[in-house]
């Protein structure tokens, strides 16, 4: 069966690597794509639709999965037309607030939802052995720091504040504390968290763990954006099998 995929957000970063890795997967084609103002964009060939019409392409074209990487309120809105149409949603969209967050999780109960900070096999695997390094290291120093292009806009990055959320489960942690200067030394237990946006970097993420005589750091450095795509393309596939429910990219990796 070929999975068709609606892709939002074509004209950015993502949503063009997510084009191009749904045409490079043998068993997946583009249905639609979307983006605000197009303007007759087209991307690999795809012609790109107004974003409003949204919900009237997935009833069009019945999408077997649609792919998101936008911002937090139009990934929302996606989320929703595809709930109402039983279609299910990836989104790898970061910067979601609490009540967002809430959102976008109650549109699960409709159809699958699969929402991850990050599609990179290797920052599952961080995720992964984080927990451990914290657990086996209890009483050293905890310091996060993510580099990313000057073109993000939320901070810290999703990824971080998945790793730090992993961090403090496994650890007895105070508080976060977001950059230092001036008069101001280390608290004990808090976690510092410190974010670069220089240049092109695609996205790194290193954990520092330390005490006075040894140091372990866990880095994981994205080379391009294709890893994300592939694995958002991966998702999507798995998710076309599954009942309405809120999934995870580990329980991709899990099968
Ligand atoms: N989970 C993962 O593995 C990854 C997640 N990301 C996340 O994906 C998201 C997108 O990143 P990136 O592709 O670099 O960003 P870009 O700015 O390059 O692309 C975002 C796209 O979404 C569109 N968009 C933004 N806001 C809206 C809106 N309110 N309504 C409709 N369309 C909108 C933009 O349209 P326009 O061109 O008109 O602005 C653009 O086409 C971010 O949240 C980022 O953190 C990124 C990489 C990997
Ligand atoms: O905006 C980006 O570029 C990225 N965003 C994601 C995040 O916020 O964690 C993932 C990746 O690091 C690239």
């Amino acid at each position: 069966m070929t999975i068709r995929i609606g892709v939002t957000g074509a004209t950015g970063r993502m949503g063009q690597e997510v084009i191009a890795a749904v045409a490079a997967h043998d068993d997946c084609e583009v249905a639609f794509a979307v983006n605000r103002d197009p303007d007759g964009a087209t991307v690999d060939g795809i012609a790109v639709e107004p974003a409003d019409e949204f919900a009237d392409l997935v009833h069009e074209y019945e999408p077997t999965a649609v792919i998101d990487f936008t911002g937090p309120e139009s990934a929302l809105e996606y989320a929703q037309a595809c709930a109402n149409a039983s279609v299910p949603f990836v989104t790898g969209t970061t910067g979601f607030d609490d009540d967002q967050r809430e959102r976008l999780e109650a549109t699960s109960e409709a159809a699958p939802l699969l929402h991850a900070p990050n599609f990179a096999r290797g920052v599952q695997a961080l995720v992964n052995v984080v927990g451990d390094a914290v657990q086996d290291l209890a009483g050293y120093d905890v310091e996060l720091v993510e580099t990313h292009h000057n073109q993000k806009r939320d901070a810290p990055s999703g990824t971080a504040n998945r790793l730090l959320e992993e961090i403090e489960a496994n650890g007895d942690f105070s508080d976060r504390k977001h950059g230092r200067e001036g008069f101001d030394p280390r608290e004990e237990d808090e976690i510092g968290v410190h974010v670069l946006r220089a240049g092109n970097v695609t996205g790194e993420h290193e954990i520092v763990i330390a005490d006075n005589h040894e140091e372990v750091r866990l880095t994981h450095r994205a080379e391009d954006r294709g890893v994300f795509a592939a694995g958002a393309v991966d998702a999507a596939v798995w998710l076309a099998d599954c009942e309405p429910g809120s999934y995870d990219f580990a329980d991709v990796l899990a099968e």
